[in-house]
């Protein structure tokens, strides 16, 4: 039987990475195997186009932030994706293809059709069975962040970026209600983590 594929989503600050072990940790209780990763990453050569693209020092065009986007994820979906869903495990990748659409189609512009084109040719038959969308105002989100970290490219864009992207990924979930669950990620981390382990149960139960 072959895993399944959940992605976590949502503007930067969200919080969707503070819920990565306690996902990796309910679904391990189980005794299901999980190979947790990210994007842009999750292979030495994703990872390096990562540092590049939330770091880039010179000008760097759409369509070019678009293929290195996709570049990196070529190299993901096939060294670490598809062996580990052939091989029966689950697959918890923070970030996956929903945020070129909600990044780089609505925050910077890129024809949705244009992204569409290279989801097809990179993913092939590849699809996520789940995606946990955390839904957040910017002004939260900021907030957030501004306390822990230093600002990344993607970070350091305005509000009203921020805010295009979190349209596109919403839009998104309303066309995709089976797959894409919009959670409210002002929430408290311990109820956020009980809805989360809901729809993870229902998940086991339709394997
Ligand atoms: N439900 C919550 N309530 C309050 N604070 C939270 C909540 N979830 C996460 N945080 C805090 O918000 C900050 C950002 O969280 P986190 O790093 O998980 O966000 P993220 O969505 O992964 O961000 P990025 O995509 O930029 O890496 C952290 O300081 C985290 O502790
Ligand atoms: C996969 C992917 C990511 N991005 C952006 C979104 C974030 O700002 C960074 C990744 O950093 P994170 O805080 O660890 O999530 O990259 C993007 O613009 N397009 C994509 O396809």
């Amino acid at each position: 039987m072959t895993g399944q594929f959940l992605t976590l989503e949502g503007i930067d600050g969200a919080g969707k990475s503070t819920h990565v072990d306690f996902i990796r940790d309910w679904l391990t209780a189980r005794g299901i195997d999980v190979v947790v990763t990210r994007e842009p990453g999750g292979t030495p050569l994703g990872e390096a186009l990562r540092a590049l693209l939330l770091d880039v020092k010179s000008d760097i065009s759409l369509d070019t932030e678009t293929l290195l986007m996709f570049a990196a994820r070529q190299a993901h979906v096939d060294a670490v994706i598809r062996p580990a869903l052939a091989a029966g495990r689950w697959v918890l990748s923070d970030r996956f293809t929903d945020a070129t659409f909600a990044y780089q189609g609505g925050g910077r512009g890129v024809p949705f059709e244009r992204i569409a084109e290279l989801e097809r040719w990179v993913l092939r038959d590849l699809r996520v069975d789940r995606t946990f969308l955390f839904d957040i105002p910017p002004d939260v989100a900021r907030a957030r962040m501004s306390t822990t970290r230093t600002l990344d490219r993607f970070e350091r864009e305005r509000e009203a970026f921020h805010q295009r992207v979190r349209n596109a990924y919403l839009s998104r979930a309303e066309a995709d209600i089976d797959r894409i669950r919009v959670l409210d990620a002002e929430l408290p981390v311990a109820t956020l983590q009980a809805e989360l382990a809901r729809d993870l149960g229902r998940l086991l139960e339709r394997r």
